[in-house]
């Protein structure tokens, strides 16, 4: 089993809010994005981008994962975002609306030419109409591995925005594009977290979002404020009873009269291998998580 990342929580904030980026480093997010694009304003982006940058170089976040979210590759803030996010060295650097696997070629041939640490990811943000059209594309480019791409972030925002789906219960309208990338991140081997929701005063509705994500297959959820935390958290861990019918179904197979059998019964229920292998990925992400 190859190393598991927990990202059940990854918290945005603006990079111009100093506060925010020093109270982070308390915060029990697996994952947090320092943000240079949306939740800045245009006279504040020389500001966050500086703040950004002495935060992630001073540390002290702990296991937290450290994205930097630059301005979009269009903007005249880009050149200078991804300069200085190289240099800083997060984690990942998160490119918001890529809309097609030529713009992560192009950002990965600009990271080798910023001479960016080999450990530092790219994440991108999949929140246009032709980003989901393209989605298997834009994923495949996570098997160069000059692209870096690891994860991919949905910007259920913007996607509202672009297609003037509503927001409503239960998302029917954005189904169709969530299972998208869900699928094509799956088959390249990328990390795939949901959009954020909105409401920070429903809690009932973040806990009902947060569980349909999970049952989707999102790794996890973007946040927006401190007080998510816990629950995604919660909801994207595995819980006890499944931890322990995993265990159980690990050791079934490593029972001597199950050596070469490629399905048993357990407690009433079929079995396979395959659900070994499903079985092992919960308790990695169980003592990834316990870690
Ligand atoms: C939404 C907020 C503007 C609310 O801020 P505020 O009114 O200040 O909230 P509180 O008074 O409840 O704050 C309490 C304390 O918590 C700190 N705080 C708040 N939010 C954060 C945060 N995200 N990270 C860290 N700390 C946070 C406050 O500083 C208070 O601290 P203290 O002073 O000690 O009491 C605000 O929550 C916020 O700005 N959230 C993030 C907004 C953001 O980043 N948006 C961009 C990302 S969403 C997006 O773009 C998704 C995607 O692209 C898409 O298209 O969907
Ligand atoms: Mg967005």
């Amino acid at each position: 089993m190859t190393d598991i990342r927990p990202r059940r929580s990854v918290l945005y904030m603006p990079g111009s809010n100093a506060r925010a980026l020093e109270k982070a480093r308390e915060i029990a997010a697996d994952a947090l994005i320092l943000d240079l694009e949306d939740a800045v304003a245009p006279d504040a982006k020389d500001l966050a981008r500086e703040q950004v940058c002495a935060a992630v170089k001073a540390g002290g976040y702990g296991r937290r994962e450290l994205v930097i979210r630059t301005n979009g590759i269009d903007t005249p803030w880009f050149d200078a975002d991804l300069a200085a996010a190289t240099e800083a060295a997060p984690d990942a650097i998160l490119i918001p609306k890529v809309s097609s696997p030529e713009t992560l070629v192009e950002i990965g041939h600009r990271l080798t030419g910023l001479w960016a640490k080999p450990e530092t990811r790219v994440w991108a943000m999949i929140e246009t109409p032709l980003a989901i059209l393209d989605c298997e594309r834009i994923a495949r480019a996570a098997r160069d591995p000059s692209t870096r791409l690891a994860c991919f972030i949905l910007g259920t925002n913007d996607l509202a925005k672009e297609t003037r789906a509503r927001f409503v219960p239960g998302r029917a309208p954005m189904l169709p594009w969530l299972t998208t990338a869900i699928l094509a991140a799956r088959a390249h081997g990328v990390d795939v977290i949901d959009g954020v929701y909105n409401d920070l005063k429903d809690e009932a509705g973040f806990k009902a979002e947060c569980e349909q994500s999970r049952d989707l297959g999102f790794d996890g959820k973007t946040l927006i404020h401190p007080n998510q935390v816990a629950l995604a958290n919660t909801v994207f861990a595995p819980e006890e009873s499944e931890l322990t019918r995993a265990r159980a179904i690990i050791s079934a197979f490593n029972e001597p009269e199950n050596a070469n059998k490629g399905a048993i019964q357990l407690d009433g229920r079929m079995v396979e291998r395959l659900h070994a292998e499903m079985a092992k990925r919960v308790v990695a992400l169980a003592e990834a998580i316990a870690a």
